[in-house]
């Protein structure tokens, strides 16, 4: 029995991808402990689910230092300090620095079918666009924004009476089942990087 995977999770707002996570960690059904959850945001209700679960927290915002640079150091302090094996940006909308993610491999779930509308909009983005099909990426994280390799994606069709949040509720149904089986799959089996491909689980013999 090997040791359960050790989460970080990052956030910036609500936290329903958190407690997806941490619901699965608790339930047994995700091998799996979330060892702390940080934020740019000390205001944010994240940190409320955290608190409840009894998981420790750190707070990092931007505006505390003199620059991004700055930022970037203090964050992967903070990040490495938990020794994670993954960290997961759940609604975490900063873009992270070169020296952050060099602390862990970092996992993001970004709420429309990447490489279309990626950044802090995309909800809004392609309900403007006018697709009939969005949905939600998980995607490894490098330097760019939104252009780490493509772990999984799952379709939400959008309806003529959308808006931006009945639309971003229903992707987020389907990003939090993603979130904990793409991470549950990653605890079970592992994962390795083949160029822009993420192979999850044991590499076959
Ligand atoms: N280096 C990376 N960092 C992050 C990525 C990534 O792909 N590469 N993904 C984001 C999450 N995300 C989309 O899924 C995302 C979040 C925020 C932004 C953005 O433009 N942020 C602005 C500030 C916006 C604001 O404060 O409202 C910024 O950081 O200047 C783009 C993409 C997590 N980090
Ligand atoms: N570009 C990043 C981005 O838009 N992330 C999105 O923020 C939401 C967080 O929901 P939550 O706060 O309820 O977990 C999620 O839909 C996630 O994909």
């Amino acid at each position: 029995m090997s040791a359960p995977l050790r989460l970080v999770v990052l956030v910036s707002g609500s936290g329903t991808l958190l407690q997806a996570l941490l619901d699965a960690t608790a339930a047994g059904t995700l091998p799996a402990q979330v060892v702390a959850v940080g934020t740019d945001r000390a205001d944010c209700t994240g940190l409320a689910r955290a608190d409840a679960a009894g998981v420790p927290t750190f707070v990092e915002p931007l505006a505390d230092h003199p620059d991004r640079d700055a930022w970037d150091a203090a964050l992967a302090a903070r990040v490495a300090g938990y020794e994670p094996d993954l960290v997961v940006t759940a609604g975490f909308m900063k873009i992270l620095g070169p020296r952050t993610l060099d602390a862990c491999t970092f996992l993001n779930t970004h709420p429309a079918l990447l490489p279309a509308f990626p950044g802090a909009h995309g909800v809004r983005d392609a309900l403007a666009y006018g697709v009939r099909v969005t949905g939600s990426t998980a995607h490894l994280v490098d330097a760019g924004v939104d252009t780490g390799p493509i772990i999984e994606q799952r379709t939400v069709t959008i309806t003529d009476d959308d808006t931006e949040d009945t639309l971003h509720e229903r992707i987020k149904v389907v990003e939090r089942e993603m979130l904990v089986d793409v991470v549950t799959r990653m605890a079970h089996g592992g994962w390795r990087v083949d160029g822009r491909r993420v192979v999850v689980g044991p590499a076959r013999a």
